[in-house]
Parts: structure tokens; sequence; C-alpha cells
């Protein structure tokens, strides 16, 4: 049977989920998928990095008391090296998932690109690289003969990305909105029913919905991201954050959430992107109190949802968790299952 082995690169809630699931049905996945998994270097900011090329003991990891390092195991230091780890280890798919940084994508995009050059596929959740390095990491890893995939990046494990430029192909999608931050949706719903807006988020960062600093939730930031892949991916934009204006909950008192209910209207973080007639696009983050009637106002908790505006179909919505760490997990191993595809694709195509 043939093998993908993974460097995880951060060990926060999102890798740990996925590292779970190797471990707890990575028997079941490899009779379903064709392929096993296997991984063979871990590195964290506060772990320290661990390669072992035979295959790292997961529940051994798992065991870990709180505030030790991988200094003791063998292959192990106890300070983070992540380019070292990157590029030296026996791993053929590299899997970024340390912190979105919103200005800069530092340093997830020397991950990736450091994966790409050493001839690794990449899958990532992090933001930060597909935002504000997509195009220049797309096209390294084309002249690098490897996969980028990144469909957790926006709606966590909600195949959005894969179901607009797979299963939408030949329809022109115009514009593009939604829901897109599973943090914001839940704080406005636990404020809705009058808990304050720091307890709500002291929640969603509890549940493993918020970002590692939840200002770029609160703030809308994170849409921002989103919103600039989506119109990369799916308007044909170049653009970044600077195009896209943002406004984020912060700015909805407990006041305005039941003025709103008392009009029939209910307060949702709404990021969007359309193409003008000009050709160019407009993009922006928002609060906007919707009426209930209106589709994406029942969407609740971390859930999200994503209408695209298509010109044969008129708008489809796709609807799913935006955030959880297994559910994000998941878009990681739907990325790995999409890396082996092309793998076995360019195998084939050599023949
Ligand atoms: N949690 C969620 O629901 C979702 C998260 N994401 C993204 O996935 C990524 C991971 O999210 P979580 O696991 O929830 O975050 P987390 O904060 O739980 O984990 C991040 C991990 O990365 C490590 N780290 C940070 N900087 C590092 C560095 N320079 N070198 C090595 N390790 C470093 C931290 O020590 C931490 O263990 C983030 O970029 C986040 O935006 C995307 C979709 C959903
Ligand atoms: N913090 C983000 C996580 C997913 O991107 C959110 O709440 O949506």
């Amino acid at each position: 049977m043939d093998r993908h082995d993974i460097a995880l690169i951060g060990f926060g809630g999102v890798n740990r989920a996925l590292a779970q699931i190797i471990l707890d049905r990575g028997d079941e996945l490899a009779d379903d998928l064709g392929f096993s998994l296997r991984v063979v270097a871990i590195t964290d900011l506060r772990l320290g990095s661990l390669m072992q090329a035979e295959g790292i003991d997961l529940a051994d990891v798992f065991a870990m008391s709180a505030g030790e390092t991988f200094a003791g195991k063998p292959g192990g230091t106890a300070a983070p090296q992540n380019d070292y780890v990157i590029r030296n280890s026996t791993a053929d798919i590299v899997v970024e998932a340390t912190f979105t940084n919103p200005i800069d994508g530092e340093p997830g995009i020397s991950h990736v690109r450091a994966a790409l050059e050493s001839g690794k596929s990449v899958t990532t959740t992090n933001k930060g690289p597909v935002a504000l390095g997509g195009l220049e990491l797309n096209r390294l890893a084309a002249a690098n003969g490897v996969t980028f995939q990144y469909e957790g990046s926006v709606v966590s494990g909600t195949p959005i990305l894969r179901f607009a430029s797979e299963t939408l192909k030949g329809l022109r999608i115009n514009a593009v909105e939604g829901i897109l931050n599973g943090t914001s949706n839940y704080v406005l719903g636990q404020m809705e029913s009058g808990m304050t807006l720091d307890a709500a988020v002291a929640e969603a960062q509890a549940l493993g919905y918020a970002e590692a600093d939840p200002t770029a939730d609160i703030e809308g930031s994170d849409v921002q991201l989103k919103v600039v892949i989506l119109a990369n991916e799916l308007l044909g934009a170049d653009i970044t954050t600077a195009d896209v204006t943002r406004r984020g909950i912060s700015e909805v008192s407990a006041a305005d959430i039941i003025d709103a209910a008392a009009q029939g209207k209910r307060y949702k973080l709404i990021g969007s992107a359309f193409r003008n007639a000009a050709g160019t696009v407009t993009a922006k983050v928002e609060p906007v109190a919707l009426p209930l009637t209106h589709p994406l106002a029942s969407v609740s908790g971390p859930t999200n949802a994503v209408s695209f505006d298509t010109d044969l179909l008129g708008t489809v919505t796709v609807s799913g968790p935006g955030a959880g760490r297994i559910e994000t997990a998941y878009a990681l191993l739907s990325d790995i299952i999409a890396i082996d595809a092309h793998q076995r694709a360019r195998v084939e195509a050599v023949r």
C-alpha cells in the first residue's frame, strides 16, 4: 500500500486534531483511501521539533505533560527548527497550521515557500500565505511539480473552494457573499441571548473557533483575508487586503442587536466581493442587519454560508461548519486526498 509521510508545522488545535484522526482512524482511512498516513516530523513554537523518519508514536506525543518539550525524545529539540524540519524531514507532505498573520502572512509564507522549494506538497489552513502570497506560492508549486492546497483557509472543513472550482465549472461566478467567520457569528448569537461580547469571545476561544488573537475575528480582518482568497480564486481578481474595506462586529452594541430584533432583523458579519461592469472587483466586510427572511439570517453558531452568484444557475448557497478543530482538520485531510490524486495523475502522465 502507498503511504504519505507528513510533517506538522504548528501543533495547536487543528494539527493536533489531524494527528488524533490519524491515530484513531488511520487503518480505516487507509482501507478507504488506498494509502496510509504517517507523521514523521512535528515542529511547534512551544514544544520544539521532533523528526523520526520511521514514524512518530503519536500516542506518546499526546501523553506529554504540560510544559514538556521534544528535547527528551530521540530526534527532538527544545527549540523549534521550522526551516530545518521543513527542508530536511523525510515528509512528502507538509501541513502548515501555525497562526494566521493578517499583516504580512509570516512566518506561514516562509514555511510554505520552504516546503515547495524542497519538493514537498503543502496543505495549509493558514489564511496568511493564501491571501497574501497565494499567486507566488501557486507558481512555485507548479514550477516544482508539487501541489499547494488550502481548502480550510475559507469556511474550515466545508469544501467551498473545491465546490466552486470543480462543481461549478462552466459557470461564470460574478459575486460571492457570505458569513465567513465562525467566531463572530457565534458571538453575535450569544449576544442576542444576552451574553456580553467578552464572555462570548472567551467561549469561542475555549471551543477552538477563535484566532490566536481574537481581534482578527471581531474586527473583521479574518474575513478580509477570506474575501481576498475568494475574489482571487473565484472571480479572477488580483486584490489584497488593502482593497477590501473592513468593519467588524465590535461596532455592534447589545442595544443595536435588541433594536434590530425589534425590527425583525438580525446582525451578521458579511464578507462580499463582486465583479463590476468595468471588470474590476469591489470587496468589503461589514456587519449588516439582515431581515429574518434573508437566507443568511438563520445561519447560526460557528456555521458559515457562502452564496455564489452565477450566470447560468443564479444563486447557489453552501452552508457548513466555519470553524472548529476537528472540522478544520478534515479540511487538511481532504487536501491530502487531493494531493495524493495529483501525485498519482503526475505519475500516470509520465508513463
Ligand atoms: N481553529 C479553527 O477553527 C480554524 C483555524 N484556521 C487556521 O488554522 C491555523 C491553526 O489554527 P489553530 O490550530 O486553531 O491555532 P492554535 O493557536 O491552536 O495553534 C497554532 C499553533 O502554532 C504554533 N505556532 C505559532 N507560531 C509558530 C511558529 N512560528 N513556529 C512553530 N509553531 C508556531 C503555536 O504554538 C500553536 O501551537 C491558524 O492559521 C488558523 O487561522 C483556519 C480555519 C479554522
Ligand atoms: N477564527 C476563524 C477560524 C476559521 O477560519 C473563525 O472563527 O472563522
